[in-house]
């Protein structure tokens, strides 16, 4: 069963339909990249089906629609990394990533043994352990970035959504970013990203583009129908081609 199938009939916002006839799955041990052009509705897609945005349609998860899932229930399976989060700029590194453990605990019980243990493995894995003890506002943008990740792997969910996870980090910790999603999804757990770097989300297992509103091609990021996809988008000067058995994207 997919972590996650969508049936997205319209998202309206202000008068204005942003998303149209959208049919998703994102099955378990599966990474998806959503890419498309600024204003597409990536981000409103990703949070409509993270049951953030009202949408007329359906969305299930785990087979059960979305807003039947008592809430904590549905943060254990669903985890979300947003754009741009703020608000939390007083917490601590540390204590923004037990957040993520919140889902795991009876109302007002404290943490456990296993929610540290959860909180520092995820902390180590994005190497933002050094700054526990900063306040999250004090942090730069891809230190922020990580702790942000390190949270989103707390929860540790079946099914994790991230919107531009990537911003601000520096090619290493992209690099980084992508190992700690491939170890995830060996895990059988699913994974879905909307990514503006294009030779990323190449390396992704299922490639989802949209534009004006519309899922306009889904496949694996090796086919030459996506690759001719991606070109009727984002412009013919966008060169595609393998280096070292990877494919790579760039505007030429
Ligand atoms: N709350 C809102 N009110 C009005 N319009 C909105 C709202 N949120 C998004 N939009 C509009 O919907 C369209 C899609 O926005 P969305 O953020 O989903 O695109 P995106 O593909 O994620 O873009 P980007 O790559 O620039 O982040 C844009 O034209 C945007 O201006």
């Amino acid at each position: 069963m997919s972590a996650l199938t969508a049936r997205i009939e319209r998202v309206r916002i202000d008068g204005r339909d942003l998303i149209h006839g959208i049919a998703l799955a994102l099955p378990r041990g599966r990474w998806t990249a959503i890419v498309g052009p600024n204003g597409a509705g990536k981000s409103t897609l990703l949070r409509a089906i993270a049951g953030l945005q009202r949408c007329e349609g359906e969305v299930l998860l785990a087979g059960r629609p979305l807003h039947d899932w008592p809430s904590a229930d549905r943060a254990r399976q669903l985890a979300w990394m947003g754009q741009q989060e703020s608000g939390a700029d007083d917490l601590t590194a540390w204590d923004i990533v037990m957040l993520g453990r919140l889902p795991h605990r009876p109302w007002l019980a404290p943490p456990t043994a296993a929610d540290h243990r959860a909180a520092e493995a995820a902390m180590r894995s994005t190497q933002s352990w050094a700054w526990r003890e900063r306040r999250l506002g004090s942090l730069s943008g891809g230190e922020r970035q990580r702790v942000l990740l390190a949270r989103v792997l707390a929860v540790d969910a079946p099914l994790t959504l991230m919107d531009e996870p990537l911003a601000h980090l520096d090619p290493p910790h992209q690099a980084e970013w992508m190992v700690l999603v491939r170890a995830r999804v060996a895990a059988g757990h699913g994974v879905a990203s909307v990514l503006h770097e294009l030779h990323l989300a190449l390396q992704a297992d299922h490639l989802v583009l949209m534009a004006d509103g519309r899922i306009v091609h889904s496949g694996a990021p090796a086919d030459a129908a996506t690759h001719d996809a991606l070109r009727r988008v984002f412009g013919p000067s966008l060169h595609i081609a393998q280096i070292e058995g990877r494919w790579v994207a760039l505007p030429l």
